[in-house]
C-alpha cells in the first residue's frame, strides 16, 4: 500500500520586493514545480537536493503546514492540509535545525506532555519510551533540561519524542546535522532498527550522503522544484554521466599515459597514475591496454564517488 502519494504537486510563493522608494514588485517563486512520487509502506527513502531546491517545502506540505498551489497529496490516505490534526497522530517529524521539545523542561517532562497531547495509552507509552531510552542511550539525560543538552543528545531526545505515539510515517529533516561521528552512527543504527522492526516509513532529507548510503536503497533528487532522479542509489552513477577510475602503480615514474583509448589521465603521483573512463564501460579493455604498454606493479578500479555524481547532477544536467 502506498503511504505517501504526490501527484503533480506545485507550490508557488508570492514574494514582494522593494523596487524603488515607493514601488513594490511582486514575484513568484515556484518552490515545488510539478512533483509526483509514491512511497510504499515500510520504505526508507532519501530526499536530497541543493539548498533552496524545495525539500523543506515538500515536507511542509506533507505535514499539512503548507497548502499546495496545485496537485494532489495523500499521506496514509489523508489530505494533509485539510485534516492536519488527524494526520498528526499518524506522522512523526524531526527537524535537525530546531527542537520540538520544551526548552526549559527535562526530557522526562517533555515526553509526559507528548503522551498527553497524543493520548498515548500508558502501557504503549512505557514500552516505546523504554525502548528509546535503551537504544538511544537516554537514561542519564532524562532529568536534564533540554537547553543543557548537547546537539547530539538533543537530537536523540527529539527522535524519541517523534516516535512515542507510534507514527506510521517519519519525516526527518537533517537528523545528523552537526553531530559527531559516534552520535551519527547511533542515530543511523536506531533509525535502521525502527524501520526494520516497526515497518515505519521514513522520508529522509539530508546533506550527508553517508546517511543515504547507509539507510536508503531508494533516493529522490530534487532540483529547482523538480524531481530529477528517483531510483536506486547505485543508479545515480548511470544518469550522472560519471566516470570510474583505474588507478595503476607503474614500475617506475612515467609521463602521463596518453595512449590508452577511452581513458584520460587525471592525476599523477610518482609512479601512480589515475585514469578516468566512462562508468558504463567495462574496465577490461582499459586495463588490457595499460598492461600491454607499461610494466605494472599493481592496479585497482574505483567506483565513482557518489558525492561527485550528485554534484554533477546539481550542476544543471537536470534534463534527465
Ligand atoms: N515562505 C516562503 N516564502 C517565499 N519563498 C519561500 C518560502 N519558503 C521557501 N521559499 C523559497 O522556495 C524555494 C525552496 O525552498 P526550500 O526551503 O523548500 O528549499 P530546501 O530544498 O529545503 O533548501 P535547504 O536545503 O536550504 O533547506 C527557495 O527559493 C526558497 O527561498
Amino acid at each position: 500500500m502506498e503511504l505517501i502519494e504526490l501527484t503533480d504537486v506545485e507550490k508557488v510563493f508570492e514574494v514582494r520586493r522593494r523596487a524603488g522608494l515607493l514601488r513594490r514588485e511582486r514575484r513568484e517563486v515556484r518552490a515545488v514545480d510539478g512533483i509526483s512520487f509514491r512511497v510504499p509502506r515500510g520504505e526508507m527513502v532519501g530526499y536530497i537536493g541543493p539548498n533552496g531546491a524545495g525539500k523543506s517545502t515538500t515536507i511542509k506540505m506533507l505535514t499539512g503546514i503548507l497548502v499546495p498551489s496545485r496537485g494532489r497529496l495523500r499521506v496514509a490516505g489523508i489530505d494533509p492540509s485539510r485534516d492536519r490534526t488527524r494526520l498528526a497522530r499518524r506522522i512523526g517529524v524531526v527537524f535537525g535545525q530546531r527542537t520540538t521539545l520544551w526548552w526549559d523542561l527535562p526530557l522526562r517532562d517533555s515526553y509526559g506532555l507528548v503522551r498527553r497531547m497524543y493520548r498515548i495509552p500508558e502501557a504503549r507509552y512505557r514500552a516505546n519510551l523504554d525502548r528509546c531510552i535503551e537504544l538511544l542511550d537516554l537514561e542519564k539525560l532524562l532529568d536534564v533540561p533540554v537547553r543543557q543538552l548537547s546537539l547530539g543528545q538533543r537530537m536523540r531526545g527529539d527522535i524519541a519524542a517523534a516516535l512515542l505515539h507510534d507514527p506510521e510515517v517519519l519525516y526527518l529533516d537533517e537528523p545528523t546535522i552537526g553531530l559527531d561521528v559516534v552520535s551519527k552512527a547511533k542515530v543511523r543504527g536506531f533509525l535502521r532498527d525502527v524501520n526494520a522492526e516497526r515497518g515505519t516509513t521514513v522520508l529522509l532529507t539530508t546533506h550527508d550522503l553517508t546517511d543515504i548510503e547507509q539507510l536508503c536503497r531508494r533516493v529522490m533528487v530534487i532540483d529547482h522544484g523538480r524531481l530529477v532522479y528517483d531510483g536506486a542509489l547505485d543508479g545515480l552513477h548511470t544518469v550522472g554521466e560519471s566516470e570510474r577510475m583505474l588507478v595503476v602503480d607503474l614500475e617506475r615514474e612515467s609521463p602521463p599515459i596518453t595512449d590508452v583509448p577511452g581513458a584520460r589521465v587525471v592525476r599523477v603521483e610518482g609512479p601512480r597514475q589515475w585514469l578516468a573512463f566512462p562508468a558504463a564501460r567495462s574496465a577490461a579493455p582499459v586495463v588490457a591496454a595499460v598492461a600491454e604498454r607499461y610494466p605494472l606493479v599493481d592496479l585497482s578500479v574505483r567506483e565513482p564517488d557518489i558525492e561527485q555524481v550528485i554534484a554533477r547532477l546539481y550542476e544543471g544536467r537536470s534534463g534527465i
